[in-house]
C-alpha cells in the first residue's frame, strides 16, 4: 500500500530544472526523511509532493482522500498582528477546546493556549506548529526542516516527540533536513536528494554509500573505512595482517 508517489517527476522553475526524475513511494506508518545540501531541491520536492508546486514532467499520485499536516520550514508570524497558540490552533480550520487542550498536551504545551505566537521559543513553536497540523488528524505529516533553529537536546527531544505520535496515531512522516544525526536516530529510511536522487536505503546503509559520502564532503575515508575495516574484520578470526589480501576469505573457504 501506498500513501504518496512520485513516478518520474522533473520540476523546473523557468529554464531551471531543480528537480530531475524522482520516483519515490511513502507506506503507512513509515518515517523517511529526504537528505540533502543546500538548494538540492528539497524543500520543492516537499511543496512538489503536497501539490502546492506544478510539476514539469512525471506525476504525483496520493492515495484517494489522504490526510496530510504539513509543518512548514518557518511561519513568518506579523508582529503587529498579536496571535494567541489558541487561536493560531483555530487556524484554518476552528477546532474545539477540548480537541486544542488534547493536542498541546500531547506536544508537551500543556495549558500554553493563551500565550502569544510571538513569545515562544523556537522549540516552542515548532511543537504548536506540529499539534496544528496534528489537529487534522493526519495519516501523513511533512515536515520540512523542523528543527532548524533549535539546539541539540531541543532537536533530539522534538523527534523523540515525532517518533510518539507515530507509534500513537500511525501516521507516517516525511521530513527534511540536512543534519545526518538527526537521520541514524530517527528514520527507517533516508533518499539523499541532490537534483536528482543519489541513493537510498537504511540510515546506515546510505551512511556508508559514496554517493551520499561525496556530496557531503565526507571524503571516502573515516566512517566508511572503518565500516569496512570491521566488516573484513568479522571473517578474518584475528589474522589482521591480511586484511588488504582479498584472496583470504576463498583461502579459508
Ligand atoms: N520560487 C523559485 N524560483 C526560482 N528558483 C527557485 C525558487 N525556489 C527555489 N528555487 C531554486 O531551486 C533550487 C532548490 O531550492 P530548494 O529551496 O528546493 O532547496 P533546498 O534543498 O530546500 O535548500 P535549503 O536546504 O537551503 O532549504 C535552488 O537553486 C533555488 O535557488
Amino acid at each position: 500500500m501506498t500513501l504518496l508517489s512520485a513516478d518520474h517527476v522533473c520540476v523546473r522553475y523557468g529554464a531551471h530544472e531543480v528537480l530531475h526524475d524522482i520516483s519515490l513511494k511513502i507506506a503507512p506508518g513509515e518515517i523517511v526523511t529526504i537528505l540533502g545540501p543546500n538548494g538540492s531541491g528539497k524543500s520543492t520536492l516537499l511543496r512538489a509532493l503536497l501539490g502546492i508546486l506544478p510539476v514539469a514532467e512525471g506525476r504525483i499520485l496520493r492515495e484517494a482522500g489522504l490526510r496530510i499536516g504539513y509543518v512548514p520550514q518557518r511561519l513568518t508570524i506579523d508582529r503587529t498582528m498579536p496571535i494567541t497558540v489558541r487561536r493560531f490552533l483555530s487556524l484554518p480550520v476552528r477546532v474545539r477546546d477540548r480537541a486544542a487542550a488534547g493536542t498541546l498536551a500531547r506536544v508537551g504545551m500543556s495549558g500554553q493556549e493563551g500565550a502569544q505566537m510571538t513569545a515562544l521559543s523556537g522549540g516552542q513553536l515548532q511543537r504548536v506548529l506540529l499539534a496544528r497540523a496534528l489537529l487534522g488528524r493526519p495519516q501523513l505529516l511533512m515536515l520540512d526542516e523542523p528543527t532548524a533553529g533549535l539546539d541539540q537536546p531541543g532537536e533530539a527531544a522534538f523527534y523523540r516527540l515525532i517518533e510518539e505520535v507515530r507509534a500513537e496515531t500511525g501516521a507516517a512522516v516525511l521530513m527534511v533536513s540536512h543534519d545526518l544525526h538527526v537521520v541514524m536516530a530517527a528514520s527507517d529510511r533516508v533518499i539523499c536528494l541532490n537534483g536528482h536522487i543519489c541513493c537510498e536505503g537504511t540510515p546506515r546503509v546510505v551512511s556508508t554509500a559514496p554517493e551520499y559520502r561525496a556530496l557531503f564532503g565526507l571524503g571516502t575515508q573515516g566512517a566508511l573505512a572503518l565500516y569496512r575495516h570491521e566488516h573484513d574484520h568479522d571473517h578474518r578470526d584475528g589474522h589482521p595482517q591480511h586484511h588488504h589480501h582479498h584472496g583470504h576469505d576463498h583461502d579459508h573457504a
